[in-house]
């Protein structure tokens, strides 16, 4: 037999709806399917700011060596500072590495609970999750458990739910947390909920693991979408953090993102990063340097901080407007469906709360491209065609 002969054929990943929408020669073809920011011309968008740091990074003629394990020097910290605040007391306490991305981070950080976590080997994560949640937490040698988060009758939080689960969890469980713009749903706790949350979690001293892929995208304010993570540092819990910068500042390709776990003090900060390095070193051993360096230009340069929030915040904006589109075309058509859950939801996805079927038809018969489990990617809606998304929509669903 031959070498890999035993070796299965994996079923298509998510990227297959982009395969088939590129197939599609309809030339009013939408996809609603890929999780990356588009401009209301359905083009990719490379941020004028992170344009400018790019040339100030090049222009510097830097040389090409090692970044250190735990990444590009300068950049580490600043990503700290933009997750946690300027001025949180807890900085100096903090164990954080430069990632490949929010995968990386997310990476990182499974191996390091499985490593070294006291309680059982697993963690809890949202029903539903981000499609790879799974996988990266399963392929770290972690068990992964499921809590309830999604209502699908309110298309909104399952919040009597989700505190149920956390009362009934072992105690001492780490539990994933979506800081802001919850990936397929859309669905956010409130503050005041997420502040119930940090009480249970205290109670059960249970370990919360934030994942951190959309600050400053979801509101289009970085202190907004920090809430939960700061709160529960405020609080006193020591958590995980995986950023990316991926969303909110266009630099899906270039693979930039930071883990962090919030010490106890700095002789535990001190030992927790030397861990950190060890289980680095043997996985990539350190990562790439060039989108770093264009984060860290703009965290690090008052101006481009400043022209980076509002670009971010134009992303934001322009999202929010198409929720706003989507539900009034839809209602001007007529349709008697509460669609109130598109704009109450936040950030890059909407769960539309249509069924697999329906968002079968839509794709069949109206060339509209998505997930099958009602999740549309708000960035891929226009201005042009926010008004035959809606009449898709109404002649699937009414
Ligand atoms: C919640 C969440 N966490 C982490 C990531 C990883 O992003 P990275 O590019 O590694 O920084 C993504 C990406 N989500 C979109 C893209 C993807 O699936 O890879 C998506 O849901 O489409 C998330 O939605």
């Amino acid at each position: 037999a031959s070498t890999w002969g035993a070796v299965p054929q994996g079923p298509p990943a998510i990227l297959g709806i982009t395969e088939a929408f590129k197939a599609d020669k309809f030339d009013k073809k939408i996809n609603l399917g890929v999780g990356a920011y588009r401009d209301d011309k359905g083009r990719p968008y490379v941020l004028p700011s992170v344009r400018e740091a790019e040339r100030k990074v090049v222009d510097s003629r830097l040389n090409k060596e090692y970044a250190g394990i735990t990444g590009v020097a300068e950049f580490p910290a600043l990503a700290a500072k933009l997750a946690y605040g300027a001025d949180s007391p807890a900085l100096g306490r903090i164990a954080i590495a430069q990632s490949i991305s929010g995968t990386g981070a997310l990476r990182i950080g499974a191996a390091f609970l499985q490593r070294f976590f006291s309680g059982d080997k697993k963690i809890f994560i949202p029903t539903p999750s981000w499609a790879n949640h799974k996988a990266v937490f399963t392929d770290a040698g972690l068990g992964v458990e499921q809590y309830r988060y999604y209502d699908k009758d309110t298309i909104g939080l399952d919040f009597d739910g989700m505190v149920a689960d956390l009362e009934a969890a072992p105690r001492g469980s780490a539990f994933l947390f979506h800081a802001c713009a919850h990936n397929p749903t859309g669905v956010d706790p409130t503050p005041e909920q997420w502040k119930e949350v940090s009480r249970i979690v205290k109670k059960q001293g249970h370990f919360a693991f934030f994942d951190m892929a959309y600050q400053g995208f979801a509101s289009g304010n970085t202190d907004a979408d920090a809430f939960a993570v700061r709160h529960f540092v405020d609080e006193g819990h020591e958590i995980a953090l995986c950023q990316s910068f991926a969303k909110n500042m266009g630099l899906y390709g270039e693979r930039v993102g930071a883990f962090s776990l919030v010490c106890a003090d700095v002789a535990e900060k001190k030992r927790v990063e030397s861990q950190l390095k060890i289980l680095i070193r043997p996985m990539y051993s350190n990562p790439p340097i060039h989108g770093a360096r264009i984060a860290a230009e703009i965290l690090g340069n008052p101006e481009l901080y400043q022209q980076w929030l509002g670009e971010v915040k134009e992303m934001a904006d322009r999202i929010i407007t198409m929720r706003a589109l989507l539900k009034d075309n839809l209602e001007k058509l007529g349709s008697q469906h509460d669609w109130s859950h598109i704009t109450n939801q936040i950030g890059m996805f909407a769960y539309t709360g249509m069924t697999a079927e329906e968002m079968e038809k839509l794709t069949k018969e109206y060339s509209v491209y998505a997930t099958k489990d009602g999740r549309i990617s708000v960035a891929g809606i226009t201005s042009d065609n926010v008004g035959r998304l809606a009449e898709a929509i109404y002649k699937v669903k009414g």
